[in-house]
């Protein structure tokens, strides 16, 4: 610790301030820079490549290292994203009137989960999450900073659920109570990129509590309680835009964990975490960035409520049976702006004069882009929304076309929107003409051309003379010396003076005046808010359901029909990504069959034949399907999924520390734990990353445990070839294969799944085809064939081995499906129970 007597006075009092932030980096205001010093300068000259220099601080060299302050949140952005805290230390009066050390003070403290201002991508959401951990599970209340949205949510203390909740929801901060569950903690610690805060006060602030009103959870209201506590200290301030807590309750929505999310790269991609090439930034055809960010959510969360689909894709049937409608709403949709995040920052007060002229735009537009959606009877709820013309009437003509961004130097009303500041301006005005007549009667007088009337802060008005002209200015002029620079002369007369009150007073007055209405202007504009988050909910709603006609339209693609049972029926259907980036060639489209009694479709084929696609298809069509768009097939006849699974690709997982294969295994684990008879499981050669015994066993296994235990749809490729034998046993299996043709050992792949099994592996002549050194592929040929020989004399081929449930399994099976619990007392219910454990312990009863 120093002892900071020893410094400077104004190092003095950067360390009073630092000691209390000491994990936030201080960006300290020194008159137009902000300074960093100490670790905090060592650190962010490394991260944004500043000279680090140094600073005399009485007692020692100081590091430091500074930016302009007017560029300040880019650089804040960067330290932020990289995971820093950001805290920024104002100058709390003018300079010119401090006595000694100007006042500072910190106004606010940027950090991971609540940055705002400084974010310039429209698209991104930064999510901040609140915890409480009671003896079972956790409470999560998650936070949109820039929207003011909240959710909450229960979840059990897993990592596979801490991780889907917090990574699936961009959580980049999460703020931990003062007695947390240290093993939890160090779960969310483990997901790296996630800052973890502590807020210790636990008492609820009442200006908040109305933001629970829909919710009675003792356990979310803790977690609410840390969140907020933690916002109003790093904002300094009332978060005034949260708006009331949403309880989301998972069943309402399709269940993915987040490796699921990531190898469908639904949202980002799995090598770059990029947007570009993922569903999300396929379908994203919306004109708003409130748009974008609904259809996201839609992705994310795919819908279980039939109904709820069906009238997304009326909505879209009608955009595009009524094209002209539909191009006229993209043109109309151009003039909206995010009216989502402009409400919140009228809410937070931080909307500025552009902000308001954007809302105006967005009000102009709102009518006629409602109109547009009068013939769609899916959505005839958008005609009762409010388009809020009583406060485009307010706003409207209030504030002039080009009108600055900051409030701080007026500029921002039209003539006429107020008396009393038409009277100051004119004043403030009249004066500037007068300094003009002044500046030209001073020229004629004196015989200087250039001679300049000018204004500065701290001097004033100013008569300025060149140092050429100096000789001319006589005594007679009345000039008074005021200032010296080097190349010219400033003076003041009587006059100038005299005037110069009146002058600055009256711009001033008006500056001021101007800053007076315009927050009264927003204070009026705030009672409509709730008016207005119904108007931006409604129009993101529309630009989705355009964005989705336009995909739809333009690619072909067909209605999908649901219904209750579980088969699927796929014609000609395509994967929508790959089908759209192929340019040479033409994408193959398949169909996908699976009757109501067939739980595994069993894919083999070579590799590359495009195994993984036909599986990513399935996922995407279900998920297109369910978030209500229409999807790549000719016929897509569907069940409701309730769950989707997927287990494939690479995506090892080297920040957790896991293996390959133990990624795999609990990928897989996770499946067959959760999933039911209406979910869909993607397993792409499960039990490669073992030896083949091991391999070929856990995947024989586990679909067995498919076929008799779950039922659920799933669609299983493989190498192991003997695995097919399975279909031959089992009702429920049936084996597709994808198709290649060969000729002189050279492989074509034609992509085309047919039914049946693959009768061998390519992987040498795939091999061949990776041009790898001719000596490596004749030599892998001839060992291939000793292997073969190998196979067929001795007992490597094994026999598949497929178990029935044993008798013991099947009594205690027809036992407890055959009886009424409903129709038990207690006792009957224990002694059957007893009856159960005599069985197991009897080994059955034969
Ligand atoms: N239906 C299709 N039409 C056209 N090209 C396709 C099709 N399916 C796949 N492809 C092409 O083949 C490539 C390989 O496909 P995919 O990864 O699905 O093969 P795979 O059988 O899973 O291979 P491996 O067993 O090696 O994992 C794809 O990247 C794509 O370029």
């Amino acid at each position: 610790m120093r002892n900071i007597e020893q410094y400077t006075p104004m190092i003095k009092q950067y360390l009073e301030v630092k000691n209390k932030l000491s994990d936030a980096i201080v960006f300290y205001r020194l008159g137009d820079f902000y300074e960093m010093f100490f670790e905090d300068a060592q650190i962010a000259s490394a991260q944004l490549d500043l000279v680090l220099t140094a600073r005399n601080g009485g007692v020692e060299k100081v590091p430091m290292c500074g930016i302009p302050h007017h560029a300040a949140s880019g650089y804040i952005q960067r330290l932020v994203q990289k995971g820093y805290k950001v805290a920024i230390v104002e100058q709390m009066e003018n300079p010119a009137d401090a006595k000694g050390i100007v006042k500072r003070d910190v106004i606010k403290i940027v950090t991971p989960g609540t940055i705002m201002d400084e974010i310039n991508d429209a698209k991104a959401t930064v999510t901040i999450a609140g915890m409480y951990d009671f003896q079972y599970g956790l409470a999560v209340v998650l936070c949109e900073m820039t929207t003011g949205e909240m959710r909450a949510q229960i979840i059990n203390k897993q990592a596979a659920s801490i991780q889907k909740v917090l990574l699936g929801n961009g959580v980049k901060e999460v703020v931990l109570p003062k007695h947390f569950d240290k093993k939890v903690e160090k779960r969310i610690a483990d997901l790296q990129m996630i800052t973890i805060s502590h807020m210790e006060n636990e008492e609820l602030n009442p200006a908040y509590q109305h933001l629970l009103a829909a919710l009675n959870d003792e356990r979310i209201t803790k977690a609410f309680i840390t969140l907020t506590n933690y916002l109003e200290d790093t904002q300094k301030r009332n978060v005034s835009h949260l708006m009331s807590v949403e309880l989301v309750k998972e069943d309402d929505y399709v269940q993915m964990d987040f490796a699921t999310k990531a190898n469908l790269e639904l949202t980002q991609t799995l090598r770059s975490n990029s947007r570009s090439q993922t569903l999300w930034s396929f379908l994203d055809h919306c004109q708003s960035a409130m748009g974008s960010r609904l259809l996201r959510k839609w992705i994310e969360y795919p819908l279980l409520d039939v109904q709820e689909i069906n009238r997304r894709l009326d909505g879209i049937a009608f955009l595009n049976e009524n094209f002209i409608t539909k191009d006229e709403l993209r043109e109309q949709m151009k003039q909206v702006y995010d009216l989502e995040r402009l409400c919140a920052r009228v809410a937070y007060g931080s909307a500025n004069p552009r902000n308001l002229l954007q809302i105006i735009k967005t009000l102009k537009a709102a009518p006629q882009i409602i109109a547009l959606f009068v013939g769609c009877d899916a959505y005839q709820a958008f005609q009762q929304v409010d388009a809020c013309e009583e406060l485009l009437k307010l706003l409207d003509g209030a504030i002039v076309e080009d009108a600055p961004i900051s409030i701080k130097d007026g500029g921002i009303f039209v003539t006429g929107y107020d008396t009393e500041l038409d009277e100051v301006r004119k004043i403030a005005v009249s004066g500037k003409d007068w300094i003009l007549e002044l500046e030209a009667k001073e020229r004629e007088r004196t015989g200087i051309k250039s001679l300049k009337i000018g204004y500065n802060r701290i001097y004033g008005y100013y008569i300025e003379v060149t140092k050429a002209n100096l000789d001319q200015v006589k005594e007679s002029f009345g000039y008074v010396r005021k200032q010296t620079l080097t190349n010219c002369e400033r003076f003041v007369t009587e006059e100038l003076k005299e005037r110069e009150d009146a002058i600055v007073h009256a711009q001033e007055k008006s500056v001021r005046l101007e800053q007076r209405l315009f927050l009264e202007l927003l204070e009026r504009t705030r009672a409509y808010l709730p008016k207005l988050h119904q108007l931006a909910a409604a129009l993101a709603t529309m630009d989705v359901l355009y964005a989705l006609a336009v995909i739809s339209s333009e690619n072909g693609y067909v209605r999908p029909i649901f219904h209750e049972g579980s088969a699927i029926d796929l014609e000609e259907a395509r994967h929508p990504i790959l089908e759209k980036a192929m340019k040479q060639k033409r994408y193959v489209s398949n169909d996908l069959k699976m009757e109501e009694d067939c739980n595994v479709l069993m894919i083999t084929g070579p590799n590359m034949g495009g195994k993984s696609t036909y599986m990513r298809q399935m996922a995407c069509i279900a998920i297109m399907a369910q978030i209500g768009c229409f999807v790549p097939a000719q016929k897509a006849h569907l069940p409701l999924f309730d769950k989707i699974f997927t287990r494939i690709g690479a995506s090892d997982d080297i920040m957790s520390g896991e293996s390959t294969f133990m990624v795999e295994m609990i990928e897989a684990n996770h499946a067959l734990q959760n999933a039911t008879p209406h979910s869909l499981i993607l397993f792409d050669e499960i039990g490669r990353g073992t030896s083949t015994y091991d391999g070929m066993a856990l995947a024989q296994a586990m679909i067995e445990y498919i076929c008799h235990q779950i039922h659920a749809k799933t669609l299983f490729s493989t190498h192991y070839h003997e695995l097919t034998a399975l279909a031959q046993q089992e009702t429920g299996i049936r084996n597709v294969h994808v198709e290649v043709h060969e000729e002189d050992e050279h492989v074509t792949f034609l992509y085309r799944v047919n039914e049946g099994k693959a009768d061998k592996s390519y992987g040498i002549n795939v091999a061949r085809l990776a041009k790898l050194p001719e000596g490596v592929i004749e030599r892998a040929k001839r060992l291939l064939e000793s292997y073969e020989i190998q196979e067929h004399s001795a007992t490597i081929n094994a026999p598949i081995y497929i178990e029935k449930p044993s008798l013991q399994e099947k009594q205690l099976h027809d036992r407890l499906e055959a009886v009424d619990v409903n129709q038990m007392t207690p006792m009957q219910a224990m002694q059957f129970i007893v009856e159960l454990q005599e069985l197991l312990k009897k080994g059955g009863e034969a």
